[in-house]
């Protein structure tokens, strides 16, 4: 177990990098395994998710080789050997699994992934889309099976447009026979990102970014090996924007797609943050404080869920009383009560947060509940008055390379310590 002492009171100030986005990162490793051979993949982030994908993929008998931010997987011997609970528990996202090895051996067995923090976050929607392909689901023990003898191209309707669902019915349907149409998908750029990297392994996939994609079955025999660059995170740029303008410093993010962050930054500028946008980089200058804002997340281009936790300590600072209204994850406010801990005034009624804005932060120990919550609660003790001690950041370095080394290169004060 790990923790952070964070020392506030300092303004960022300078230049920091985005790394590559891990929620890209994720699914086009597992996108990796359709193809019986080689994928380089470049801009890897460093983080503890990727390091258990790894750790996925050689164990179902890819050899994989990370050095640095790349990564090259080689999936010529990958066999669909069962995915444990062990391997399960320690990421969400090894059932993006799913997908791939159904649609290039028809069958796959894994653990359900279970419950999480944010929420109970099901699958009803990825299996449903499976059977419509052609596949039987068995949910037994924990466990589900997927065999199909043939994945045949389907018309699949979304209820909701889950960016796990699609990403696995996209991978499902690559090996599938005929067209598949899935619509009311998820329009986030991650999407785009595995469209892109599954056309360069040979699939022909057209449409992610908008409500439809259509897929065009491929043989095995037309996949090729890739060279790919994953897109920038938008999640860590915007946690680094959102920390500018908490501390009142001057800090550029580069290695952006600003376009990506626009629902961020629409709503920092009605909270009366400057921002200047360049063709990859944003610069953020604090310039006193800011103004309540009300926000409902949403899926894409609405506003991430994945930054809510994050303005939500910004908003804590504000002029005014702002409403947050969380959409998508319900059980995604579990950072209120640490930063109640700090100073901040802030009451939930169910899916609704209310924050009164106040004039100062005190530094506290607190807890950090899940990955995006230790990133809102590193920034508030960024901001407050005094010492914190944040406890269990290793929910923070799931989803952030080298946190600390970053804000540390623009003036924060934070030491890692070993328990
Ligand atoms: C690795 C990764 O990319 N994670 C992201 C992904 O998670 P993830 O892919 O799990 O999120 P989804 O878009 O699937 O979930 C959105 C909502 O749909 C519900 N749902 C989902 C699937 C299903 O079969 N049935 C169902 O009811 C979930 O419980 C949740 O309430 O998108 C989320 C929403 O932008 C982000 O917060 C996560 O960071
Ligand atoms: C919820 C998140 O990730 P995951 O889906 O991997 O839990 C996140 O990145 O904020």
């Amino acid at each position: 177990m790990e923790k952070f002492m964070i020392l506030g009171g300092n303004r960022l100030k300078g230049t920091i990098r985005a790394s590559g986005s891990k929620n890209a990162t994720l699914p086009i490793l597992a996108a990796s395994i359709l193809n019986a051979g080689k994928s380089v993949i470049h801009e890897v982030p460093r983080l503890v998710d990727v390091s258990v994908m790894k750790d996925v993929l050689t164990h179902l008998g890819a050899k994989v080789n990370w050095d640095r931010n790349t990564i090259e997987v080689d999936s010529t011997n990958v066999q669909p050997v069962e995915i444990s609970e062990d391997l399960m528990r320690r990421m969400r996202a090894s059932n993006l699994l799913l997908g791939a090895l159904l649609s290039r051996f028809g069958r796959v067995k894994i653990s359900y992934p279970g419950g999480c923090q944010i929420g109970s976050r099901p699958m009803n929607l990825h299996l449903k889309g499976l059977q419509l392909l052609g596949a039987t689901i068995q949910e037994k023990f924990g466990y589900i099976t997927a065999e199909a003898d043939k994945l045949v191209g389907a018309d699949i309707h979304l209820d909701l447009p889950s960016v796990g669902a699609t990403e696995n019915l996209m991978m499902a349907a690559v090996l599938s026979e005929g067209v598949t149409f899935i619509r009311n998908v998820a329009k986030e750029p991650e999407l785009v990102d595995l469209q892109n990297f599954l056309n360069s392994i040979g699939a022909k996939i057209k449409g992610a970014g908008t409500d439809t994609i259509k897929i065009e079955g491929v043989s095995l025999k037309d996949l090729k090996p890739t060279s790919y660059t994953i897109i920038p995170d938008r999640i860590e740029a915007g946690t680094y924007i959102v920390s500018a303008a908490i501390t009142g410093g001057d800090v550029t993010v580069t290695n952006v797609i600003p376009e990506h962050l626009d629902p961020l930054l629409a709503k920092l500028r009605e909270a009366g943050v400057n921002i200047s946008v360049g063709d990859d980089s944003v610069r953020v200058v604090g310039n006193g404080r800011i103004k309540a804002v009300d926000i409902k997340t949403m899926p894409y281009p609405g506003f991430p869920t994945d930054m809510q936790p994050q303005m939500m300590a910004l908003l804590s600072l504000a002029e005014g009383t702002s409403v947050i209204t969380e959409t998508i994850f319900e059980n995604r406010f579990k950072h209120v009560g640490e930063l109640r801990r700090m100073g901040a005034d802030i009451k939930v009624e169910g899916q609704t947060a209310i924050i009164k804005g106040v004039d100062k932060l005190s530094g506290a120990c607190i807890e950090a509940s899940d990955l995006r919550a230790g990133a809102a609660l590193v920034m508030a003790a960024l901001a407050a008055e005094g010492g914190t001690v944040l406890e269990r950041v290793q929910h923070i370095d799931r989803g952030y390379e080298r946190l600390e080394v970053k804000y540390n290169s623009l003036g924060a004060r934070i030491i890692r310590v070993h328990n």
